[in-house]
């Protein structure tokens, strides 16, 4: 079993998912309501956070998704009990923390990125972290020589030559004058959760301002902390000697909300997006309407819907926020396939994003990865080193294919394509889906699509 596979494998335990490959009958709209709750990408930092507390966090909507699970394992490791306490609703009590074994968090190993963030509160709460080999989507290197730098600038000493990596912090965490290199989430995420309780002022510049990481401010206000968010991308944070639990109602997940408006436009569908919000998918609609696709804003979610018309070419440059998010490129180059004409995807965010398009190809997609970028006269981001383009002309008959999920978004991706396509595909190593999906069989179901579990 390839490692790939057994990450699979784990995800789905984590969920319950009980078959990790499915069988789809493709050629079928999907209609009907989807619930999206709370964001992976925030209520594990959410959880994080509720370790620099000396009192308990109530954290709401919660998404049952594996990456949940591996943070719940993670803070059981260090003594801070997370108990169910409502659909949804985790109490995180961080009153007996405790230095965990190696071993107890290694067996998180692999898993999710989120473990990098518990650095700088470990390090205020124990004076030292162990963190183990990180997980998350191979979609590229994903160094952490940003996290690394602002740590050792806070004054913590980093120790590679242990199992995983190991910091301590001798004389005391101290606010730092930090620049990043570029506007990185999970960076900006490590310099918040390490300079609140920091001593002294803490300015970060080039900070990524991710609707998330807005929320994550939010909760770190809620809890005593300081922070200022400055124009162009500084943040300033004054230390505070303690810090009290939060209750919070999680930010909902806009990966989530896109992607099902993009199953939507493949499969010539109708969904509405319970729980969507406009603000934090405002670049995102402006692609899908010039896509051709429509939508309609309500109170409680957002309708997306194939307008019954050709969808038209589109391009598009991902990029940090505000800009187009590269976790939605995946879901929305199922969509383009179906367009008349050439649609270009810029990937600015990561090297190794289009992996996914094999996939996509093998169905009868005509795609054309540009490994080395492309240059274009519309370009609206600079070109980075690591870009890569992807170009799609439609649209194409997708037609059924067995087919293997290589990451989180790129997964759903298949998942669509194999909807959208005429026949039958088996698509395999489907719990990785359940990293940042809840439920999405049931979803599924819900939806009207036609599929069964193999073993
Ligand atoms: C759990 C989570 O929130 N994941 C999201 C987070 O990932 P994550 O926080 O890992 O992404 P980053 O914003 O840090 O990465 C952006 C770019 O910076 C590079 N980089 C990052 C850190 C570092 O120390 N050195 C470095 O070179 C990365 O390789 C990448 O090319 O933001 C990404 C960009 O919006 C999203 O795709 C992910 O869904
Ligand atoms: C890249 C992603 O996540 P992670 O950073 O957790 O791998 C994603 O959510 O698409």
């Amino acid at each position: 079993m390839n490692s790939l596979t057994k990450d699979a494998q784990k995800a789905a335990e984590r969920v319950g998912l009980l078959s990790d490959k499915i069988v789809i009958n493709g050629g079928k709209p999907l209609k009907g309501r989807v619930d999206v709750r709370g964001a992976k990408n925030l209520a594990t930092k959410a959880m994080v956070a509720a370790l620099l507390a000396d009192s308990p966090s109530h954290l709401l909507d919660v998404p049952d998704i594996s990456d949940v699970g591996v943070v719940t394992g993670m803070l059981g490791a260090y003594g801070v009990s997370v108990t169910k306490v409502g659909e949804g609703e985790l109490l995180l009590d961080p009153t007996n923390v405790l230095k965990a074994q190696f071993h107890e968090i290694d067996a998180l190993a692999g898993s999710s990125r989120i473990p990098i963030l518990f650095c700088g509160p470990l390090l205020h709460r124990l004076g030292e972290a162990l963190i183990p080999d990180l997980g998350g989507c191979r979609i590229g290197d994903r160094p952490i020589d940003f996290h690394m730098d602002a740590l050792r600038a806070f004054g913590a000493i980093v120790d590679k030559s242990y199992e995983g990596i190991r910091l301590t912090a001798p004389n005391g965490l101290k606010g730092a004058n930090i620049e990043l290199p570029y506007p990185s989430v999970g960076a900006t995420e490590q310099v918040l959760l390490t300079a609140v309780l920091a001593e002294g002022v803490t300015e970060l510049k080039n900070a990524a301002i991710e609707p998330e990481i807005m929320d994550l401010i939010a909760i770190l206000q809620k809890m005593g902390a300081i922070i200022n968010v400055e124009p162009n991308r500084v943040i300033f944070i004054e230390g505070v000697e303690k810090l009290e639990g939060y209750t919070h109602r999680a930010l909902f997940d806009r990966n989530e909300a896109a992607s099902w408006a993009s199953a939507a436009l493949a499969t010539k569908g109708d969904i509405f997006v319970a729980g969507a919000k406009q603000q934090e998918l405002m670049t995102f609609l402006n692609i899908f309407r010039k896509v051709g696709g429509k939508f309609d804003i309500h109170e409680d979610g957002i309708r997306f819907y194939h307008p019954g018309t050709p969808l038209k070419p589109v391009v598009v440059e991902t990029d940090v926020h505000p800009g187009f998010m590269t976790d939605w490129q995946q879901p929305l180059i199922v969509a383009l396939t179906q367009a008349e004409g050439r649609s270009v995807v810029h990937e600015t965010v990561y090297e190794n994003r289009f992996g996914f398009t094999d996939a996509l190809i093998e169905m009868g997609a005509d795609i054309v990865v540009h490994k080395d970028g492309l240059e274009s006269v519309t370009r609206r981001v600079p070109r980075r080193p690591l870009e890569q383009a992807a170009v799609i002309v439609g649209p194409t008959a997708l037609h059924g294919a067995d087919v293997e999920i290589p990451d989180l978004r790129g997964g759903f991706s298949h998942l669509i394509a194999a909807l959208t396509a005429d026949g039958t595909s088996t698509v395999s190593n489907i719990g990785l889906i359940s990293r940042g999906y809840e439920h999405f069989i049931d979803k599924l179901a819900d939806l009207g699509a036609d599929f069964s579990f193999e073993d």
